[in-house]
């Protein structure tokens, strides 16, 4: 892609997974409404290209957004248990201005970070445990419909729609990717729903990549590795993408070790020496998830 491509939430924990990964291969765009730190930041992005903006913002984001090729969307509370106001603002009328925007510019394609909470409704008491287990069969792929189970995932639903709106007035290629679990070296520890979701650094900045060249419509993909456990399919995002993943959490222990016997050297990222300051966000943007794994950076 020749055009420069806009990310949002540049400075959180997935767009510095994708940043280290991918961050050499595009004409970056980055915008947050916190300053980005020089070790949050590509060689070769210019303080021109960088925007500290809020997305509800529409000046801001349309001047950030003239002349791109392509949006990576991940700005919005990341919250399980993000109050209504909270996603309504950051999450809704955020994305809103942020598509809006990109159709209207000519934006050719669209990825919007959805999440498994957009379908954590799924997992009713008779389907957990045994869903996030490796002889489970069950699978969602991305053609049912939402089933959110809580407001966080309401606002990602409302997201994927607006997406959906945006593809077929505007006729922009749009993919949501219903991220399940991000974390950085090993699947979340002791945790098997974690586990069965786990998205591995490498692989996300790889999905995302697939997301600004592959072509296409409107996809609704899972974004997690190749999990033995798991309960969401990413065969769409094989075929549609070309995702095409390297780690899987059955690879390493309950605990998070890695099994001797397999390869899990997970941690392609290129910025090395500032990984572990670039990995944290410089400050809390919003109130502590109670609910969060400590170790989910
Ligand atoms: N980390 C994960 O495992 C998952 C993340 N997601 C989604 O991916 C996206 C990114 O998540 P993380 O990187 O984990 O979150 P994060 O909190 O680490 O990063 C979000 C970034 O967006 C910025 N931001 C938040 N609201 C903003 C606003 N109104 N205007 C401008 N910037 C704003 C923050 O300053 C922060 O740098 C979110 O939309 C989240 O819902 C979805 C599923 C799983
Ligand atoms: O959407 C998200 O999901 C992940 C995984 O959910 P969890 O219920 O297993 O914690 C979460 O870590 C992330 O913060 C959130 O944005």
């Amino acid at each position: 892609m020749d055009e420069p491509v806009l990310l949002t939430g540049a400075g959180g924990r997935v767009g510095q997974a994708i940043l280290r990964g991918i961050g050499d291969d595009y004409d970056w765009r980055l915008l947050d409404r916190e300053p980005l730190p020089a070790a949050k930041v590509p060689d070769g992005v210019t303080d021109a290209d960088r925007y500290v903006a809020d997305i509800t913002d529409e000046r801001a984001v349309r001047e950030a957004i003239a002349d791109v090729g392509a949006v990576i969307h991940l700005a919005g509370d990341p919250r399980k248990t993000a109050p209504w106001d909270s996603v309504l603002r950051n999450n809704i009328d955020g994305t809103q201005v942020v598509m809006r925007a990109a159709a209207e510019a000519g934006v050719e394609k669209f990825a919007f970070a959805s999440s498994n909470h957009a379908v954590g409704g799924y997992e009713t008491d008779e389907r957990t445990p045994d869903l996030y287990r490796p002889e489970d069969e069950y699978r969602l792929d991305g053609s049912e419909l939402p089933r959110p189970g809580n407001l966080y995932g309401v606002s990602k639903a409302a997201g994927e729609s607006l997406g959906r709106f945006y593809h077929d007035e505007f006729d922009m290629s749009v993919v949501c990717v219903r991220i399940g679990n991000l974390t950085k070296d090993h699947p979340p520890r002791e945790y098997e729903r974690g586990q069965a979701m786990w998205l591995s650094h490498r692989d996300c900045a790889h999905l995302f990549d697939r997301c600004l060249r592959a072509t296409y419509g409107y996809e609704v993909v899972y974004g997690i590795s190749d999990n033995d456990r798991r309960y969401y399919s990413i065969e769409r995002a094989r075929e549609a993408l070309g995702y095409d993943p390297a780690d899987n959490s059955g690879d390493y222990t309950f605990e998070g070790e890695p099994k001797p016997d397999r390869d899990t050297e997970t941690n392609g990222g290129r910025y090395a020496a500032g990984a572990d300051a670039a990995d944290a966000p410089a400050e809390p943007n919003f109130p502590a998830d109670p609910d969060a794994p400590s170790d989910d950076a």
